[in-house]
């Protein structure tokens, strides 16, 4: 069996506290990486939104100019402070997301920034799907009011660890998303993401599980710390699943850093144990076979 995860890795989730400050969700964060990249992690991930509250009305107030990449610093403070920020840890970031504004086309995205121990930009995810839900007498929300959305499936290769697949919130529940990247070799699936007392209580957790047990690989989802004074109340608990679905390590509300050490022996452990990847019957359904699945990468 090839190795997906080429050596063992820690990998921390930072569930930030964000409030309505800008600068001071970027020193925050700042302050969060770095003690995460003391305590030996080697990829950090913020949660969904970390530069502004979250929320329709303020994506256009918060939303940063992204392209043409690199943006100037006047553009995009959170991409600099994303970078310089990697570079100074010594460690992958995951850049949580931010709002994106696309001058030519008038057009705003939920955006994904990931860079590498240099700090340098390896991927860009928009998310995909939006977040546009209606539960009577809970909750309302429509992403798709503001933001448009992206049309890729992001995989990011880690040259000293392997591949990663990161998508944002909502993007969690298709699991097609993440059994493309895994079939494509990810054996980590990043998710910065915003569930709410509703739905983080209903799905939070059985999301993650779910996509690990699909897929037998490690899942991660970071969320903001809970703030119930906001608009918009995160679910919280961060958390990292092994590839047989049990939860490794999960936070509670507050703001505060989870951690995990993956190895390639779980996935490999887990494969042999419940053999899913060689017992797939696709005569049975082609459509989702791996020749017949086009993206873009
Ligand atoms: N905030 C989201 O994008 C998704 C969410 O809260 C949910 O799926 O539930």
């Amino acid at each position: 069996m090839a190795k997906l995860l080429k050596q063992p890795l820690k990998l921390a989730l930072v569930q930030l506290s964000t409030g309505a400050d800008k600068t001071a969700n970027l020193a925050r964060a700042r302050s969060k990486v770095l003690e995460a990249s003391s305590k030996g992690a080697n990829i950090v991930v913020l949660p969904e939104c970390f530069n502004s509250p979250y929320g329709t009305k303020y994506f256009p107030k918060y939303a940063e100019t992204l392209l043409p990449s690199p943006p100037t610093k006047e553009q995009s403070p959170s991409f600099h402070a994303l970078s310089d920020l990697a570079k100074e840890a010594k460690a992958y970031l995951v850049g949580g997301s931010i709002p994106e504004y696309w001058a030519e086309t008038k057009k705003y995205y939920n955006t994904s920034l990931t860079f590498d121990p240099n700090g340098k930009l390896l991927a860009t995810h928009r998310k995909v799907h939006l977040f546009d839900i209606d539960i009577p007498g809970k909750i309302t929300f429509r992403e798709s009011e503001v933001l448009s959305p992206g049309n890729k499936v992001t995989i990011v290769d880690l040259p000293e660890y392997g591949k990663i697949a990161v998508a944002i919130c909502y993007d969690v529940r298709f699991p097609e998303l993440a059994m493309i990247a895994a079939r494509k070799g990810a054996f980590l699936l990043l998710y910065p993401g915003a569930f709410n007392l509703t739905t983080g209580a209903l799905h939070w957790e059985l999301q993650a599980r779910a996509r690990a047990v699909d897929n037998q690989v490690y899942v991660g989802l970071c969320s903001p710390a809970r703030d119930m004074q906001a608009d918009y109340n995160a679910w919280g608990h961060s958390m990292i699943v092994d590839p047989n679905a049990g939860v490794m390590a999960e936070l509670g509300e507050n703001e505060d850093v989870v951690y995990a050490d993956l190895s390639n022996e779980k996935i490999e452990e887990t494969r042999k144990g419940i053999p899913i990847y060689t017992q797939r019957r696709f005569d049975v359904y082609p459509d989702v076979s791996e020749g017949k699945i086009k993206f873009e990468e």
